[in-house]
């Protein structure tokens, strides 16, 4: 089943520095979500107190209604939660396949111990899982790269690599953080192909931070765009590329970017 996200009034300070303010806004089960805004408004940082790895100084974050906020990022990632990072987090020394692997562990059962004693019922379950992992990257033309090390890989396919361990999670909620920025025009376009299939083939709750405003408005349903840690305005892409309010902001910010 398909997550619905719910934020009220999350505030995120580092020491003095008010990085969040108020920060609230709801995502329906099933939608793709965009998070926009200039660089520095808080994106990437509201990304991390949803996914545990910034404990937000109050407020509150649900997950169909449970409470998550301060919630572990493993524990989440049991719950559904899965996400990609602006900067690839992969084992670079490890193969694709291996890769992607982590990322069904949270659907192994049992723990450590036996994982370590690799008892029957496990190794059926990983071989099932590795079939899966291999379809998986089938389907997102990674297919060829199983075996090859990541290190040995752009960083387009490290996108689509991080991608394919998030969707192996199966998750319920999938928060995607820049996926396009660095990619040429041509792997974008696949990108939004993907992100497409993706909900249509699972059911998912997809929320993505992009300053890439036309795979926004290509693939989302609606958006919220921060500025200095504050939502200015949620609503369509369309509505927020027409927003004065919008529009101002990222000027400002150009101006200030130019001036520095
Ligand atoms: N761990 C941290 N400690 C102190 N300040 C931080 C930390 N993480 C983020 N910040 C600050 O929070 C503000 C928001 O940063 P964040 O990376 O969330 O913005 P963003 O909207 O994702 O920016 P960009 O689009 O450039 O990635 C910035 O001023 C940043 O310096």
């Amino acid at each position: 089943m398909a997550a619905e996200l719910t934020l009220t009034d999350v505030n995120l300070r580092f020491g003095g520095i008010r990085v969040l303010t108020e920060v609230g806004f709801a995502v329906a089960p099933g939608q793709i979500f965009g998070l926009v805004g200039p660089n520095g408004a808080g994106k990437t940082s509201l990304f991390n107190c949803i996914s545990g790895h910034y404990r937000p100084s109050s407020g509150s974050i649900t997950i169909d209604g449970v409470e998550v906020l301060g919630t572990a990022p493993a524990t989440l990632a049991r719950h559904g939660l899965a996400r990609t990072f602006q900067h690839p987090a992969l084992r670079l020394g490890a193969t694709v396949l291996e890769n992607v692997l982590l990322g069904a562990h949270t659907r192994l059962p049992g723990g450590p111990i036996e994982w370590s004693l690799r008892l029957r019922h496990l190794t059926r379950s990983e071989r099932e899982l590795r079939t899966e992992a291999l379809e998986l990257l089938d389907r997102n033309h990674l297919g060829w790269a199983a075996n090859r090390r990541v290190d040995e890989l752009s960083h387009g396919l490290h996108k689509g690599i991080e991608l394919c361990r998030a969707l192996l999670s199966r998750p319920k909620l999938l928060l995607l953080d820049e996926p396009a920025a660095g990619l040429p025009h041509s792997e974008v376009e696949q990108l939004i192909e993907t992100v497409r299939r993706v909900r249509a083939e699972e059911d998912i709750t997809v929320v993505i931070v992009e300053h890439h405003m036309g795979l926004i408005a290509a693939l989302t349903d609606r958006v919220v765009v921060l500025d200095h840690g504050r939502k200015l305005m949620d609503g369509t892409a369309a509505e927020a590329q027409s927003d004065p309010r919008v529009i101002e902001a990222y000027i400002g910010n150009d101006a200030v970017d130019d001036a520095a």
